[in-house]
């Protein structure tokens, strides 16, 4: 047992000065001022500290086999990291290899993501279409505890599927109570601009940028949004990078529709100033879909947080090291796109919302867990400090600073995107299953502690 002293409980509704105690099953068992400490129980002193539900990360891709390599961090050394930030679950992606079964596919995520620190679940994405997909998505929403699944309107010749396959998923999400998820790129668009650039000697990953233009977004936004408004289908749109898109997502919402939007905390604070460089390395490390943006975007996306038209933070945690990124030396186009950021996120997150005083401290709860809970249907079981809920909390320090090093990062790439960045807000402690996980820099992540989370569908018990 645990029983945090002290502390400044912090949800997305309040902030109260209580103690929280946490039980021997990794649960949160009372809540209040003064309790009493039982027989045996440690005490964690959180005076001066913030006590926050646990971070969670709805789009991460551990091991990812992706554009002919694998992700490098794993699922021990992904969701480690994780816990190191304050982040104690995440949604991962499971992809299926070419024509596989989506449930085949769920099945070999399941075994990869056994090693797993924190708590996890999966979005399953719906690459093909055919009878198979159909009774799949049944048995992974009725047997798997999945409810939510992923379209990729990018990628052409990979994993991009036509506006047919999605009208077919979302129909049949609908029938089952799941939530449809997006990545909102015209990958027609985008391949048609990558071999134009190209065919103009443009090789470098300063082109990258310049194929996937915000307008390529924005028709996605707008198509995927007018899609699901035909049978009414919610649909989550991840990584919203662009002015554009917020702007589909609020006008959609306006007309009472059930569109929700994501932000990762890089496109907030780096535009696309980081594609100019003669150093390829550099660039190649911030070659991500959607990529970099102009400034001028930050500015709708944080508008679109503040407002609650966009209402999650996740990170796309997808790491390739240096000679991953080489692969595409010569050709922008065969750089893996990806970045990490899941131990930063929170820091970022605080210092740049909560500090420069955008967020109050309760819609950083909303934005870092409470929201992704609620849209992903595993509240109150997550993002919320209440008696029940599971004990996974983050004892923020607000006023701690830290300058970022990779060194001193648990992730397994050998980069980070904020290396040298001050930020002030820092993870103090992390508590995963009522278990201190991580102790003011030391951290005790255990592999195959994480349990996977079943997610019921919309509307049912
Ligand atoms: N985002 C990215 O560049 N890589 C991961 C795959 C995706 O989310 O599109
Ligand atoms: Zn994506
Ligand atoms: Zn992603």
């Amino acid at each position: 047992m645990l029983l945090i002293k002290g502390g400044t409980i912090v949800t997305a509704e309040r902030s109260t000065r209580s103690d929280v105690l946490c039980d021997d099953e990794g649960r949160i068992a009372a809540i209040g001022p003064d309790l009493d400490c039982p027989t045996g129980c440690e005490i964690v002193d959180a005076s001066g500290l913030l006590v926050m539900p646990g971070g969670i990360d709805p789009h991460t891709h551990m091991e990812m086999p992706f554009m002919g390599t694998t992700a490098s961090d794993d699922f021990f050394t992904g969701t480690a990291a994780g816990l190191a930030g304050g982040t104690t679950s995440i949604i991962d992606f499971v992809i299926p290899a070419e024509g596989q079964p989506l449930f085949e596919a769920w099945q070999d995520w399941c075994v990869k993501a056994e090693k797993s620190a924190s708590d996890y679940g999966f979005h399953v994405a719906v690459t093909h279409w055919n009878d198979r997909v159909h009774t799949d998505m049944g048995r992974l929403v009725h047997e798997g505890g999945v409810n939510s699944f992923k379209h990729f309107m990018a990628y052409k010749n990979a994993l991009m599927i036509d506006d047919a396959i999605f009208l077919h998923s979302m129909q049949r999400a609908g029938e089952l109570g799941a939530l449809c998820t997006v990545h909102a790129e015209n990958g027609d668009a985008v391949s048609f601009l990558q071999a134009e650039l190209l065919a103009s000697g443009e090789t470098g990953p300063e082109a990258h940028p310049r194929s996937r233009p915000a307008q390529v977004e924005g028709e996605a936004a707008q198509r995927a949004i007018a899609l699901a408004s035909l049978h009414d289908t919610p649909l989550y749109i991840v990584h919203v990078s662009t002015r554009e898109a917020t702007e589909a997502i609020a006008a959609a919402r306006l007309k009472g529709l059930k569109i929700y939007g994501e932000v990762l905390p890089q496109h907030l604070v780096f535009d696309e100033r980081v594609y100019d460089t003669t150093d390829w390395l550099s660039s190649a490390r911030h070659v991500m879909s959607p990529p970099f943006r102009p400034k001028s975007h930050q500015q709708a996306l944080w508008g679109g947080l503040v407002s609650g038209q966009l209402q999650t933070t996740a990170t796309d945690h997808c790491c390739f090291c240096r000679t991953q990124k080489e692969r595409g030396r010569g050709d922008f186009t065969k750089i893996p796109n990806g970045v990490p950021g899941i131990e930063e996120r929170m820091s970022v997150l605080w210092h740049h919302g909560v500090v420069s005083g955008r967020l109050s401290p309760e819609q950083f709860v909303a934005i870092t867990s409470t929201n992704t809970a609620r849209i992903f249907n595993i509240y109150p079981r997550k993002g919320c400090i209440a008696p029940g809920a599971d004990a996974d909390l983050v004892l923020w320090d607000p006023t701690a600073t830290r300058t970022i090093s990779n060194k001193a990062l648990h992730h397994n790439v050998d980069y980070t995107l904020y290396e040298g960045m001050t930020l002030t807000g820092v993870a103090k402690r992390t508590i995963s299953q009522s278990l201190m996980v991580w102790d003011d820099g030391t951290l005790r992540a255990e592999r195959g502690k994480g349990r996977y989370v079943r997610r019921a569908p919309f509307g049912r018990i």
